[in-house]
């Protein structure tokens, strides 16, 4: 077989035992089957380095480290959202929604996952930038970093351009392994697996983000052109293409349907294997978004309600 064709046919097949272990949580293959292949792809890529590509699986941890990061400019702001503390504060929030639009709309919940905002743009379906939040408009260009997260694509399932916005976090099983190697070396310990992944994310070295055992979850879809009509829809369709989409969200009609979904997680948040600071809830449809509009610094279609500061049990 000719080596390009190998190679493709290498990086096809440790893409979706990639996908299947670190978005789906779900390998078909075992890990030695899956090493072989890569050691195969490494040992190709070193004959043949004109075949080596940014996308390719064994590029995910970067070369040398970075001096400093570059600024870069989000096209559309990265804004943050407005909060509720109750279920009175929710109820209003709603009622205002439905006096603008006239009826009530179809709402999506969803966790709010506590680590860092972050941008992915894909062009073709291959990852190209990831950046930090940053203030909503500039932030820094983290791809090096992002790159090493097993749960961001380096390629999508189909060749396809448009932005990702989602959360980098730390599971707290990485953050409580962290900080017991922290701790048995003497350095100091990370507050909570927030800070711990933004620490890491800050790393000029990408080697050192690639050890933090980071994972990413797909929050919004940002395109120019029509793919879907609705939230609910750009995340099956994120999750179709192989992005990392968590599969606690839902839709609700009522604010009684939407309060029921937050207490559900009052109690459950515990049992996650990542941390949760709250509710995100939108409405579903882009027109509704487009006619409910911003504040100067939110979407009038969208809330987070969150969740009482848990007692430190010292
Ligand atoms: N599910 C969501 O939309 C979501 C989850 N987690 C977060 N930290 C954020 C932040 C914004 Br802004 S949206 C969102």
């Amino acid at each position: 077989m000719e080596m390009a064709e190998r190679v493709e046919e290498l990086r096809k097949t440790l893409n979706q035992y990639g996908y299947e272990y670190y978005v789906l949580d779900r390998p078909s293959v075992p890990d030695s089957e899956y090493d072989r292949l890569m050691n195969e792809l490494i040992q190709i890529e070193t004959d043949y380095p004109e075949l080596r590509t940014p996308d390719s699986p064994t590029q995910r941890v970067g070369g040398a480290p970075l001096d400093a990061f570059v600024k870069v400019t989000h096209d559309t702001p990265m804004l943050s959202l407005g909060n509720v503390f109750s279920k009175e504060e929710l109820v209003e929030w709603v009622e205002r929604i439905e006096k603008d639009l006239g009826y009530t709309p179809t709402f999506v919940a969803e966790l709010k996952f506590d680590g860092l905002a972050v941008s992915l743009k894909y062009e073709n379906g291959r990852l190209v930038r990831g950046a930090t939040r940053g203030d909503g408009t500039t932030g820094e260009d983290i791809t090096q970093n992002l790159k090493t997260i097993r749960s961001i694509p380096l390629r999508l399932k189909e060749d396809a351009t448009f932005e990702v916005r989602g959360e980098a976090y730390m599971p707290k099983r990485s953050f409580e392994q962290l900080n017991d190697e922290r701790e048995r070396v003497g350095e100091p310990l990370f507050a909570n697996p927030r800070n711990a992944a933004a620490g890491s994310l800050r790393q000029l070295d990408s080697k050192i983000a690639a050890s933090r055992n980071l994972a990413f979850f797909a929050y919004g879809l940002v395109s120019q052109d029509d793919l879907v009509a609705s939230h609910d829809e750009s995340l099956d369709y994120l999750k179709r293409l192989g992005v990392a989409v968590s599969g606690d969200y839902t839709t609700c009609k009522t604010a009684d349907e939407l309060w029921d979904y937050i207490e559900t997680y009052v109690t459950k948040r515990g049992e996650l294997p990542y941390e949760i600071d709250g509710i995100v809830i939108k409405v579903a449809g882009y027109e509704e978004q487009e006619q409910l509009g911003f504040t100067a610094k939110s979407p009038r279609w969208a809330v987070a309600y969150k969740f009482p500061a848990e007692e430190v049990v010292t």
